[in-house]
Formats: C-alpha cells, sequence, structure tokens
C-alpha cells in the first residue's frame, strides 16, 4: 500500500494530513465564557444509558494517575449529556462553516465580477522596522525584511485581542492604483506571510515567484485559487462534522492478537486469526445498517475515491471468502470495508449502539514495512481513536516503540490494550514492566493509565453472540472505557480540526478584508480630495471657454468686415479713376497708336490689379494680427500651444480669381460721342482748343442741323455749295478725327474698362473674396481654439469622471469589506467559544 492513499484518503482530503504538521494552532481569545455543562443542565443520572453504568470495581493500577484528556475539575458527563453537548457544537459548527462558505463565494463572485482583492502591503521597510514594537526580540541579528515578516503578523495575531490590524499595517497599506501592483518585495511577502489559509502559493516547479512581482490580476486568480481550495475544504469539514460515526484504528504488534481483539469487541468470529501473522491489509469493519442491510464486503483500490452506492469504485466480495483476502495480501486494494450485522442489543453492540456510530478497524502487525503506512493511517484525523494492542508475553517491539512514540506526539492518548494477559504468571509484575514502558513511551497515557491501559485476554471473550454469556469483567470494562474515550475524544478529533482551521480561515479573512477595506478607503478619500480640489479649475474653464470664444468670434467677425469694407472702397476708387494710368503711358505718335492702345489697356487693368493684390496684403497683415491675437489668448487659458494656422493658404489658393482682361478693338479709335469728348476733354490736357470746333463739328452732323441751313441759303445755292463744301469739311473731319484719335482711345478704353469692372461688379467681389480668405484663416483659428478649449474640457471630464468612479468603486469597496470583515470577526468570536477538548465520560 502507498502512503499516497493517506494523503489522499478520507473524508477530509489530503488537505487533513498534510495541514498536520503545517497547521498552525492558536487560540483567538472568546467573547463568552467557556460553555462548559454543568450537571444542572443535563439529565440525572439515573436518565444515563446503559455506559453510564458504575464502573466496575478494578483495582486502581496508578494511584496517582490524573487524567490530562480532558479538563479534570470538569464533572464526568454522561454519554447522553456529552450527546447534547456534541450535538449542539456540532449543529453550531456546521453553522459557521455554511456562513464561513458563504463568505468565500461572495468573495470569489466579487474577485471575479466586482473588484479585485488585492494583497495589501506596507510601503516602506524602514516603518516595518518601527513595527518591533510587536516583535519579541528587537535584537535579532537577522535581516530587517525576515525580522519583520516573522514578527509583525505572527505576533500580532498572537497577542491581538480584536481582530484589527496592528498600526503598523493600518498607517501604510498601500496598492499603486496605477500599476495595482504591490509595493516593494519585502512588504508584499510580509503581508503573504502573515495570512495562513490563505497565503498564496507562489512556487511555480522548483522556483518561488516573488508576490510584488505580481501583477493585481495575477494575484486575483491566484486568490481564486485558494478561496476554491478552502471551500472544498470547508465541504470535507462539514461532511466530517456532519458524520456522526466514530473510527477506532486497531494496531499493535504482529500477532499481538489485533484481529481476536476486533472479534471479542463484536462478539462474533469475524476477523481471520491464526499463530502465525496473517492480516495483511486495513479491514475497517461497520455495521451493516450502513449497507442497507446486507452483509458483505468491499474491496476497495482507491479509499478517496470511495463510494459506497457506486460499485465501480470497489469490488464486491463474499463474506465467506473474507478470510482469503485478508491473508493473501491483494495488494491492489488499500482497504476492505465490511459490512456485518450486530445481533446485539443497542445496548451492547459496539458498532451501532445507539449514542454514536463506531467503525473498528483491525490493521496488518506492525513491523519495518508496515510501520510507516500504519503511522500515516493513524495521523489521519478522522481516525477518533487509536487502540494499540500489545501481547503481555512480548512485550513492546521496536516496531511497536516506534509506533507509540510519533503516535503520542500526534494524538496524545492512545488507548492500551495488553493482550493474552491469561498466560502471565506473575500478573502484577507484567503490569509494572509494561506500564513502565508506557510511561517513557506515551507519558499522557500512563498519566491516565487507570482509563486507558488494560489488561485483558481477548481469546476469553465468548463469541457467539447467541449465547448471552457476560464478558470477562476486566474485558466489559475496557468496553465501556473504550466507548467512553471514543465519545470523549470524538469532540476533539471531529471538531478540532473544523474550530482550528475556521479560526485560521476567518482571520485570514478579516485581515484581507480589513486591509482591502483601509486600500479603499484611502482610495476613496483621495479620489473625493482631488475631485473637490479640480473642481474650481473645472467650472472657471467651463466659464472661460464660453466668454473666449464668444470674443472671438466677434473679434474675427469685426476684422473681416473691416477689411471687406476697406477693399471695397479701395476698388471702387481705383476703378474709377482708372484712367489716371494715361500719364504714366507715353505716347508713341499717331503710326504706333495701336500699340498705345494696347498699352494703355494692359496699364489700367494692372493698376486696378495692383489695388487687389494691395487689399490682398492689408487683409493678410490684418488676419495674422488677429490671428496672434486669438493665439495669445488661447495661450492664457489653455497654456502655451502652436497654433496650427496657414494664413497664406486660401490667399494663394484664389489668386487668379482677380484676373481680367479688356480687347482692344476698331470702335475704341474713334469718338463722336461730344459729352463724353467734352467731359473727358476737361480732363485732358492740351483738349481745350479743340473743344468748341468739335462742337460746331457735332452739330454739322446733326440732320435737323443741316435741313435748317439749307433753308436759310436756299436749295439751289446749297448744290451750288454742297460739293467744296462738303469736300472742306470731310478734310476737316478727317483732320480732326486723326487728330483726335489719341485722346479717343484714352477716353474710350477708360471708359470701357470701368464699365466692364462696373458691370461685373469687380469691387464688390474682390472686396468678398479678400474678406472671405481672410474669415477662413479666422474661422480655423476660432475652430482651433475651440478644439482646444473642448479637448481640455474633456480632458477634465474624464478626469473627473473617473475620479467619481473610483470613489464610487472604492467607497463600494470599503462597504463591502467592512461588511465582509464584520461578518468574519462575528463567524469568528462564534467558533471562538465552541470548546473542543471534550469531556470526560462516565
Ligand atoms: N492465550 C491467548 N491467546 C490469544 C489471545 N488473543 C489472541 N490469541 C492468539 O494469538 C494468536 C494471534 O492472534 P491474532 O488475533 O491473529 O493476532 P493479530 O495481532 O491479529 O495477528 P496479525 O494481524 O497477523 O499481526 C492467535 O493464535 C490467537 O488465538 C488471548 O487473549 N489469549
Amino acid at each position: 500500500m502507498s502512503a499516497q492513499y493517506f494523503a489522499g484518503g478520507g473524508s477530509a482530503g489530503s488537505s487533513f494530513v498534510n495541514s498536520q504538521n503545517t497547521r498552525r494552532r492558536f487560540s483567538l481569545p472568546s467573547d463568552e465564557p467557556p460553555r462548559n455543562p454543568t450537571m444542572a443542565n443535563f439529565p440525572k443520572p439515573s436518565e444515563s444509558t446503559p455506559w453510564s453504568c458504575p464502573a466496575p470495581s478494578v483495582p486502581a493500577i496508578i494511584t496517582n494517575a490524573r487524567p490530562v484528556s480532558v479538563n479534570p475539575s470538569t464533572p464526568r458527563l454522561t454519554t447522553v449529556q456529552e450527546n447534547q453537548i456534541f450535538a449542539d457544537k456540532s449543529n453550531r459548527l456546521l453553522n459557521i462553516i455554511k456562513g464561513t462558505n458563504g463568505i468565500l463565494n461572495e468573495l470569489r463572485e466579487t474577485n471575479k465580477n466586482r473588484f479585485l482583492v488585492s494583497y495589501p502591503v506596507i510601503d516602506s521597510l524602514n516603518k516595518l522596522s518601527r513595527s518591533q514594537s510587536f516583535a519579541q526580540k528587537p535584537d535579532d541579528a537577522a535581516s530587517s525584511s525576515q525580522r519583520v515578516i516573522d514578527a509583525v503578523p505572527r505576533d500580532y495575531l498572537r497577542r491581538s485581542n480584536s481582530l484589527s490590524l496592528p498600526p503598523s499595517l493600518k498607517d501604510n497599506v498601500q496598492v499603486d492604483p496605477l500599476t495595482h501592483r504591490l509595493l516593494t518585495p519585502e512588504t508584499a511577502q510580509a503581508f503573504n506571510h502573515q495570512l495562513n489559509v490563505l497565503k498564496l502559493d507562489l512556487k511555480v516547479g522548483n522556483l518561488s515567484t516573488d508576490v510584488a512581482s505580481l501583477e493585481k490580476e495575477s494575484i486575483a486568480t491566484l486568490l481564486d485559487d485558494r478561496l476554491a481550495q478552502s471551500i472544498k475544504h470547508l465541504d470535507n469539514l462539514h461532511s466530517r462534522v456532519a458524520d456522526k460515526s466514530s473510527k477506532v484504528l486497531v494496531t499493535g504488534d504482529l500477532n499481538a492478537g489485533k484481529s481476536t481483539f476486533v472479534n471479542a469487541l463484536l462478539r462474533r468470529d469475524l476477523m481471520p486469526t491464526d499463530q502465525q501473522p496473517c492480516t495483511t491489509l486495513f479491514c475497517e469493519v461497520l455495521d451493516a445498517t450502513e449497507n442497507d442491510g446486507v452483509q458483505e464486503v468491499h474491496a476497495v483500490p482507491d479509499p478517496a475515491a470511495y463510494v459506497r452506492t457506486d460499485e465501480s469504485t470497489y469490488d464486491k466480495v463474499d463474506l465467506r471468502h473474507l478470510y482469503k483476502y485478508v491473508t493473501d495480501g491483494n495488494e491492489q486494494y488499500a482497504i476492505l470495508k465490511i459490512y456485518t450485522a450486530d445481533k446485539r442489543s443497542t445496548q451492547e453492540s459496539l458498532l451501532h449502539n445507539g449514542v454514536v456510530d463506531i467503525a473498528v478497524i483491525d490493521s496488518p502487525g506492525l513491523n519495518r514495512d508496515s510501520l510507516k503506512t500504519t503511522a500515516l493511517f493513524a495521523r489521519q484525523e478522522e481516525i477518533d481513536v487509536v487502540v494499540f494492542v500489545v501481547s503481555a508475553e512480548n512485550h513492546f517491539t521496536l516496531s511497536g516503540k516506534e509506533f507509540l512514540w510519533n503516535a503520542a506526539n500526534e494524538k496524545a492518548h492512545i488507548f492500551i490494550v495488553v493482550n493474552r494477559f491469561d498466560g502471565i504468571k506473575d500478573k502484577e509484575r507484567c503490569k509494572r514492566l509494561i506500564l513502565e514502558q508506557i510511561r517513557q513511551l506515551s507519558p499522557a497515557t500512563y498519566a491516565d493509565a487507570d482509563e486507558l491501559v488494560h489488561f485483558v485476554s481477548s481469546g476469553a471473550v465468548q463469541l457467539d453472540e447467541n449465547a448471552g454469556e457476560p464478558s470477562p469483567e476486566d474485558f466489559a470494562r475496557l468496553e465501556q472505557r473504550l466507548r467512553a474515550f471514543v465519545l470523549e475524544n470524538r469532540s476533539r478529533s471531529k471538531l478540532s480540526p473544523a474550530k482550528n482551521y475556521l479560526q485560521n480561515l476567518l482571520t485570514d479573512v478579516h485581515i484581507l478584508s480589513e486591509s482591502n477595506r483601509l486600500a479603499a478607503a484611502t482610495e476613496h478619500e483621495k479620489a473625493m480630495r482631488e475631485l473637490e480640489a479640480n473642481r474650481p479649475a473645472y467650472e472657471r474653464l467651463l466659464a472661460v471657454r464660453d466668454r473666449v470664444l464668444e470674443d472671438v468670434e466677434k473679434l474675427a467677425e469685426d476684422t473681416v468686415e473691416a477689411i471687406q469694407s476697406l477693399a471695397r472702397t479701395r476698388l471702387e476708387a481705383a476703378v474709377e479713376h482708372v484712367e489716371n494710368v494715361v500719364a504714366a503711358v507715353e505716347y508713341p505718335g499717331f503710326l504706333l497708336i495701336w500699340q498705345y492702345a494696347a498699352d494703355l489697356a494692359e496699364s489700367m487693368v494692372y493698376a486696378v490689379q495692383r489695388e487687389v493684390r494691395a487689399c490682398e496684403s492689408h487683409a493678410r497683415k490684418q488676419t495674422a494680427e488677429a490671428v496672434e491675437k486669438i493665439h495669445e489668448t488661447g495661450e492664457e487659458h489653455l497654456g502655451e500651444y502652436v497654433a496650427q494656422v496657414d494664413i497664406e493658404a486660401p490667399f494663394t489658393k484664389h489668386k487668379g480669381e482677380h484676373a481680367f482682361e479688356v480687347a482692344v478693338e476698331m470702335t475704341d479709335f474713334i469718338d463722336l460721342d461730344l459729352q463724353e469728348r467734352l467731359g473727358f476733354g476737361l480732363m485732358g490736357a492740351g483738349f481745350g482748343g479743340f473743344g468748341a470746333v468739335t462742337m460746331v463739328g457735332g452739330r454739322i452732323l446733326g440732320y435737323r442741323n443741316l435741313v435748317s441751313l439749307l433753308n436759310v441759303v436756299g436749295v439751289n445755292n446749297a448744290r451750288k455749295w454742297a460739293g467744296p463744301v462738303i469736300t472742306i469739311a470731310g478734310i476737316g473731319i478727317v483732320s480732326y478725327l486723326i487728330h483726335d484719335m489719341r485722346y479717343a482711345v484714352e477716353r474710350k478704353l477708360a471708359r470701357k474698362v470701368r464699365e466692364q469692372l462696373r458691370e461685373a461688379q469687380y469691387a464688390d467681389r474682390q472686396s468678398y473674396r479678400i474678406a472671405r480668405c481672410s474669415r477662413k484663416v479666422l474661422r480655423i483659428t476660432g475652430w482651433d481654439l475651440h478644439g482646444r478649449f473642448q479637448h481640455t474640457v474633456e480632458a477634465q471630464e474624464k478626469l473627473r469622471e473617473d475620479q467619481t468612479r473610483v470613489a464610487e468603486v472604492s467607497g463600494e469597496a470599503l462597504v463591502y469589506f467592512q461588511g465582509i470583515a464584520g461578518k468574519a470577526e462575528e463567524l469568528t468570536a462564534r467558533v471562538s467559544a465552541i470548546e473542543t477538548e471534550g469531556h470526560r465520560i462516565k
């Protein structure tokens, strides 16, 4: 049989065995006084069960022996009283287990779906060192971190009268909210180290990971594992506490008579006995009522997986073949579960006696090979009592001594059966020698030897259960004390592990939730403080934003309007005075008059366009100044930034829009419009001399004037003079036109250019275009500023939203962890009030 079986065996699972050596026992003070029952609270002795009958008078073996398994000052109870107390304690423990289970499940749920449960730490190693007021060894030469790890938590746990955190932890609990990382490796380890059940397992293979190097998420995952394990273990404890049966392991040297003793207890020849060693397997004898009344054997390969109702977990064996299975050494089985019917009355039956169900486990005799396995088996918490059978003829063997020595460390009290006493001649000497050996091997058992050491002859017990023969007196007393011992131990073996585990677990839950509450409180306070601190700045920003953006819009509109207005005025003037360019253009003579006309037209166009460019330049300058002003205003409220506005771009883009052309035509050289000519002549230099002539010429050419003149001179005379006069007039007109051609071109081109520009609404359009370019630049600048304000406001709002969320979540966490800590504290007080040491049974 492998040791592995025992690691996983039993309803309590592996952790029972494993936790034995590591479990830290500390007792928290209870608010309630110990609930030791008084006789007044329980039935009178007359109401007791058969077990409470007066012990047969046997000579006291050791007169000064003092019972140490329970408080000697506590009055002995009847089995009924003990049963009631046990039932009360069990129920209270079961309720606490249920409550603790609820907390763990809630913590798991929270850790997964609401907020991560963090492992808080202490931020400064120096501060930790100061907390040596908790330390027992202030001058310890060990490193400060190790000193702290050793001193703070354990000492706190040992000395604290309440479950509040030590001041050193309270002051310094910190979780970095940004990185969610635990601070400083030493402090993280220190915190982890103070936990017991919920201590994180940081071993990956052979490597040990540092808590501080873990992200909060990783810690939450590890914690989840821990919580899941604890929930499972609580379930095991629940089953164990709820299980009303007790287990008695019968062990001892080879051939000491263990099987004979078991048969004597059962009053039945069930287990094979032989003069040579024959028991090769652990054999658990249970009452057949636990197997629906069917007597049979279940050969179980894996006890941890054994389920009575699931036949795949064992091989069914007929009771008739038990001998073969027990003696053949079937190594594939770890244990035989033997369900047997006990026909005796409830009062007499050991297995099913109406008070406590007892399962007796016969085991292979101790030798070098079986010693370790049996020791592991005995160490299981589900073993309530270990009965050690020693042969009165052989005394203790080396293996037996080693077993007792180790078992005494685990169970303190062993029930010892000195068997085959019938074969001893000098019985008193034998008793003396054996008791002396017991004194050395198990002092606690020796101290209570009257109760725990029995010299009997199992072989002398009548096995025929129907015969009704009374047991020998010494064996009857043994049975009575064994039942009492089972009851006394039941409380300790069943309830103590649950109590210890609950105390450790609840203390861990309290420490964890209390430190999380502190972290949440710190975070909440910080978030609220920050929210309050940046509120004025935020409100100011909102007010300034609206005002500044309004001002900027107005500035932009004013600037654009001024630019447009000035440009229109200047361009209208330029159009109106387009003929001013004439003075600047040299007249090259009549023969080149066409060229002259082209130069004039070009100069006039150029002059107007030059004015457009001047307006654009002015607009750019004004726009740049406005942009600069807006930028300065922005920087005043938002801090320095680089404005991303290209002032030139819109002006360059619409560069060609001011172009226009004027074509020179033949008609531009002849001007018959006198009025215009006069008007123009008034402005032209040297034009006055021809004014009267051209005016008369103009009248001559009029038809009505011509008819009036003919009437005066007569038609015949007119015919006579007509030819020469017309010739002279024609020559004059031609001369005049040639002479007037330069001025006609100047007048007509000026008029033509002006009219075309007016028709095209050139001044309006250009001033509007220039203003539009400027508006575009200023609008972009305004948008830019608006965007920057918006960005700043949004950043502020985001910050405030985050702070609000942190405040809400941390506030929620604070209340939550406060609740958990309170529940844990209350449950701890309740569990501490349960006394599990048991009582002496009559
Ligand atoms: N005289 C006498 N013989 C006994 C007594 N008890 C047991 N025996 C005998 O001792 C021998 C061994 O008894 P078992 O019960 O098989 O011993 P055991 O310790 O179970 O043996 P293993 O399990 O094989 O180690 C048998 O022959 C029994 O008859 C007793 O009280 N008096």
